[in-house]
């Protein structure tokens, strides 16, 4: 027969005991309750051991009882005063009594018949009685004390002073189950017990273990890996974390380069100018960004750069004629949360690429919207490019539909004509997906020359931005974007990342 250590040590002091309380077993093992009780049952299951329970209801004071049970009942205290004085007033008794033991004191002093009270100037008198003179301890001064120095008390034996109801009416007691346990042992484990051996049992083969041999002494602990255990919630990564992570390990492993940059602060002149974007565009006004108040303004980058950027917008670069207005440096210095993720692809390539290259970054970005289940004023996006002299339009569309496929899971890819200021030509992508039907999933386009010349690049770079949150709300099943940075415990612990 195959014992596990517990067992057996279990086995063995049972077997000198013979019948013990489950408590009394606990103490004797050395080991933790739960383990005395998966021993038990399980030598229960193997025929050498029975566990009897036992429930039995029993009494206990409540708070009010212990403190009765120091200072004493209500009606003892003020027939100590009564005895001391005779006579007192309603409001003497403030002395001894507090607020809500007063209110009954006038019918129980009645009842016990230790007090006699009358009316003096409409004022209640009481006076001390024969009764009260001689007054002895009562069946429920018994119990109390009784109470007071057992803890708990079956309600057999507190009935047999006084009714249970009685002390919960008076708030000195409460009721409760509790279930007695006494293991004893079956005649076949009084004879298996002598033979057990109880060798040091080890959950952790180590490496001393091996070197001196003692493994060969030791018992290995067995696992049950089928035992229900307690759930426990150890630490791990934040959900939406956990998502945005998988992403970028995907892309990481795909060959793409991370841009990564730490403020979420960022210039105009990177969020919209580098990029070609007219600064009278209507997307760069307070209704689709925001705008920092302290400090306003950052600072441009070197100079040479600046100038290009600004030959680009005024007259054109690269037989483009460009925007044809005058452009404000002040405009381009000042501050905003960062718009969009396009602006990290802008700053690598006026830093300069590797040609062919791959580029990406996942950043929080900030558009003024109205709060719902499906729109955030902060969101994340996967902004990337990939470089190459020899790429053209097709190229773009085979990656985007092999990032739908492999980030999103989707069966289906649709694009269609789009228009972004620094694309040309630009697509809108969107992904069918099973349960969620065809969802937007990001924009895209080759870069325009009159951008990317002015930051220094001279061959084709294909760029798109795709927005993740829609995605991360399925992969977690949830279906309220909020909950994405959610403070829900439960929700923190359970979401389960389906990928
Ligand atoms: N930045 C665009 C997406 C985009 C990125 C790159 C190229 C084209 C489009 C947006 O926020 O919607």
């Amino acid at each position: 027969m195959e014992l596990s250590y517990q067992e057996k040590l279990t086995l063995i002091k049972l077997n000198e005991l013979k019948k013990a309380k489950f408590e009394e077993l606990v103490k004797e093992t050395g080991l933790d309750q739960v383990a005395v009780m998966r021993a038990v049952l399980g030598l229960q299951a193997k025929g050498l051991a029975k566990l009897h329970e036992r429930s039995e209801r029993v009494v206990k004071l409540t708070e009010t009882g212990k403190k009765y049970a120091e200072i004493g009942l209500p009606e003892w205290r003020a027939l100590r005063l009564l005895r001391e004085r005779e006579k007192v007033t309603l409001d003497d008794l403030r002395e001894v009594l507090s607020d809500d033991e007063l209110k009954p004191i006038v019918g129980l002093l009645r009842k016990e018949g230790w007090a006699s009270v009358r009316k003096e100037d409409g004022k209640l008198i009481l006076e001390i009685t024969e009764k009260g003179l001689s007054a002895e301890e009562r069946p429920i001064d018994e119990a109390l004390k009784l109470l007071a120095e057992k803890g708990i008390v079956p309600v057999k034996e507190i009935e047999k002073l006084v009714p249970v109801k009685e002390l919960k009416r008076r708030k000195i007691g409460e009721e409760e189950t509790i279930t007695e346990r006494t293991v004893e042992i079956n005649p076949e484990g009084e004879e298996l017990a002598p033979k057990v051996e109880l060798k040091r049992e080890v959950s952790v083969l180590t490496p001393e273990l091996i070197k001196s041999g003692k493994w060969r002494e030791v018992e290995f602990r067995r696992f049950d890996i089928k035992a229900p255990v307690r759930r426990i919630y150890p630490g791990k990564k934040q959900p939406y974390r956990a998502f945005l992570d998988k992403i970028r390990r995907r892309l990481i492993e795909m060959g793409f380069i991370e841009m990564t940059i730490d403020s979420l602060i960022e210039t105009q002149f990177w969020n919209f100018d580098a990029l070609f974007q007219p600064q009278n565009h209507p997307a760069r006004e307070w209704t689709d960004t925001y705008q920092l108040k302290h400090p306003k303004s950052g600072f441009l980058p070197e100079k040479e750069l600046v100038e290009r950027v600004k030959e680009a917008h005024e007259r054109g670069l690269a037989g483009s004629r460009g925007w044809g207005y005058v452009w404000s440096p002040e405009r381009a210095m000042l501050l905003m949360p960062r718009a969009h993720a396009t602006a990290l692809s802008g700053r690598q390539l006026a830093k300069g690429v590797e040609i062919p290259g791959k580029y990406f970054t996942i950043q929080r970005v900030f558009r003024p919207d109205v709060l719902d289940r499906t729109h955030l004023i902060e969101f994340n996006q996967i902004d990337g490019f990939v470089v190459d002299e020899s790429l053209n339009f097709r190229h773009l569309l085979g990656i985007l539909k092999r990032f739908a496929v492999e980030i999103a899971g989707a069966k289906k890819v649709k694009f269609l004509p789009d228009y972004y200021p620094f694309t040309e030509p630009s697509v809108q992508m969107s992904a069918y997906h099973p349960e969620l039907g065809w969802v937007e999933f990001g924009g895209a386009g080759i870069f325009r020359e009159e951008m990317t010349r002015a930051l220094g690049i001279d061959a084709p770079v294909i760029a798109w931005g795709i927005g993740i949150d829609r995605l991360a709300m399925f992969k977690l099943g949830i279906d309220d974007i909020r909950y994405l940075f959610s403070y829900d415990l439960r929700w923190l612990r359970e979401a389960k990342l389906v990928w």
